[in-house]
């Protein structure tokens, strides 16, 4: 499913009625009839409702979507919430047509909404779309303020009033919705910390729209679902031999931090690597070989419990993945750029790592093999040397600009995390929940990763394959056996069977 900015929807549109033939008017009775007929599932019969009609487009598919609910006998006042003469075109068309199909119109004069609003059960917001442009202006900022006191169900169309689709922009007035109906493609700010709960639960309808306007950009952003695991995640071929899964590497921990680098090889061991090899403090070693017994162990040269330098390390692996429970002390930086150099494949970062990275980033143009970076938002920040409340501005901007700079791949944790790789496009994580916001998560992703990127798929799939996965084993721990308070990063490694006989079932 593609993602859209709203120049993207525009371009859409505009290709949809000069090159394709399809009459604005048309699409916009598809979509208020789309956007109707989703709407029904959560009204009942008798439910009193409330349209409230803004100047644009996104109140033009209102029109269309109050004739449709009046025809199929709900009861539906239209409230017009700006002047006749500014409505305009296909808006200006459908509200035509709900007049000639004997139905009236309320014109808002500065009547008292609120007392309007007291006998209803329901309000659709049809205020404003993806046209939106600064500051909530009268008399919207007024209506969307009843709106959210108002204790009925809310409705929003295409997007909660007042969000803008793009990241970027601060939201100072905006819808609280209940539920929003998008057109078509998902915009941005549904996948936004700052807006991303103004929506409500969303869903999408379609209207028709072509998407070669989107395949044909520069960068695509679509999120990864449950189907696009099950098309590109490898079975196992029954001749296969614990070579052919993978032989991985973890380098990491320190005396105070061993349970990360446990984490990540519990985690790739289950998530299906063949062969694991554990390199750390010597100290660590016997701790560790009785929690992950199926290992193999590398010792590194120490100092004050941590990890000196990698010393006579074999980098001859499929994938490697460094950082994890690392510390940061001064000969961290030394150890990550001879990892960059030496090592000629994959090559995962995370954690403590990417604080060593951030100081020897210019070696990242030299090396030849794949690298994935794992940063959360506080990680990601510091590589970019901004704020966190900057980045989670503009993440997808972020993490493209960065990505492509540098020539690598970026997983940027959170509540969506979000794939990009060096070219640019990006996909988007639906699964995973606040059951995950706890030490150690971050962990067992990397080890999932690192096993994921030694199987037979392209990197994009196997980063995406994994995000999902991780995502997806905490949502069903959270469903049948955990809640989201007591969730702990190894019950999401002990969930992966459930989740992978589930996948292959
Ligand atoms: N493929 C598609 O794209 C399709 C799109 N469709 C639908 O169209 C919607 C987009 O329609 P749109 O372009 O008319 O924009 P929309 O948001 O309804 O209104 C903009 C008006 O609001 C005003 N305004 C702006 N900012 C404001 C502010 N801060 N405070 C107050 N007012 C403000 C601004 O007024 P002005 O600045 O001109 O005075 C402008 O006239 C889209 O979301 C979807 O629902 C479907 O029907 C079919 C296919
Ligand atoms: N609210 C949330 N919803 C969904 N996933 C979340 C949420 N909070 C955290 N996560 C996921 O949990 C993981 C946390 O990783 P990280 O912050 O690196 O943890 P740690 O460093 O403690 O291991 C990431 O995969 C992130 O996407
Ligand atoms: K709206």
């Amino acid at each position: 499913m593609f993602v859209v900015t709203a120049k993207e929807m525009y371009d859409t549109d505009r290709y949809a009625m000069e090159r394709v033939g399809l009459e604005g008017k048309m699409l916009m009775e598809n979509a208020g009839r789309a956007i109707a007929r989703e709407m029904e599932a959560s009204l009942a019969e008798n439910d009193n409702i409330m349209i409230l009609v803004g100047k644009g487009n996104n109140g033009g598919d209102g029109f269309v979507i109050a004739r449709t609910l009046l025809e199929r006998g709900y009861a539906v006042e239209v409230l017009q919430c700006a002047e006749t003469s500014d409505i305009r075109g296909d808006a200006a068309f459908h509200r035509e047509v709900l007049l000639n199909m004997g139905y009236s119109i309320s014109e808002y004069e500065g009547q008292d909404v609120e007392s309007l609003l007291q006998d209803k059960d329901v309000v659709i917001d049809a205020l404003l779309g993806i046209g939106i442009k600064g500051a909530i202006r009268p008399p919207y900022d007024y209506l969307i303020t009843l709106i959210n006191q108002y204790q009925g169900k809310v409705l929003s169309v295409d997007l909660p009033s007042g969000i803008p689709a793009d990241e970027g922009y601060e939201v100072h007035q905006a819808v609280e919705a209940d539920q929003t109906i998008v057109v078509q493609f998902p915009k941005v700010s549904s996948f936004l910390q700052h807006t991303a709960a103004f929506y409500g639960d969303w869903t999408t309808v379609d209207i028709g729209l072509p998407s070669n306007v989107i395949q044909s950009g520069e960068n695509q952003k679509k999120v990864w679902g449950r189907r696009d695991v099950v098309r590109t995640l490898p079975s196992r071929s029954s001749f296969s031999h614990k070579g052919t899964h993978g032989k991985g590497l973890v380098i990491g921990g320190a005396v105070a931090m061993p349970g990360s680098i446990a984490m990540t090889s519990r985690a790739a061991l289950r998530a299906g690597a063949g062969l694991l090899t554990i390199a750390t403090v010597q100290e660590n070693v016997t701790a560790l070989a009785a929690n992950v017994v199926e290992a193999t162990y590398h010792t590194l040269p120490s100092q004050h419990g941590h990890i000196r330098s990698l010393g006579e390390l074999d980098f001859s692996y499929d994938g490697i993945a460094i950082g994890m429970g690392m510390g940061r002390h001064e000969q961290a930086p030394t150890i990550m750029k001879e990892a960059l150099l030496q090592t000629e494949g994959t090559l995962l970062i995370d954690a403590d790592g990417l604080y060593a990275l951030k100081q020897v980033l210019p070696s990242l143009s030299d090396r030849e093999g794949t690298t994935v970076l794992t940063p959360h938002p506080g990680e990601m920040a510091h590589l970019l040397g901004i704020t966190v409340p900057e980045l989670l501005q503009r993440p997808f901007s972020y993490a493209q600009s960065f990505a492509t700079e540098h020539d690598v791949y970026v997983v940027l944790k959170g509540a969506f995390t979000l794939i990009t790789n060096p070219k640019g496009d990006q996909w988007i994580n639906p699964t995973g929940n606040a059951g995950l916001a706890k030490g150690g998560t971050g962990d067992v992703l990397s080890g999932i990763l690192l096993s994921m990127l030694m199987q037979p798929q392209t990197v994009e799939e196997a980063l995406c394959n994994g995000v999902w996965i991780h995502g997806y084993t905490a949502d069903i721990l959270i469903e049948q056996k955990h809640s989201s308070y007591d969730l702990l990063a190894s019950d999401v490694i002990d969930g992966l069977p459930a989740t992978y006989r589930n996948i292959f079932s």
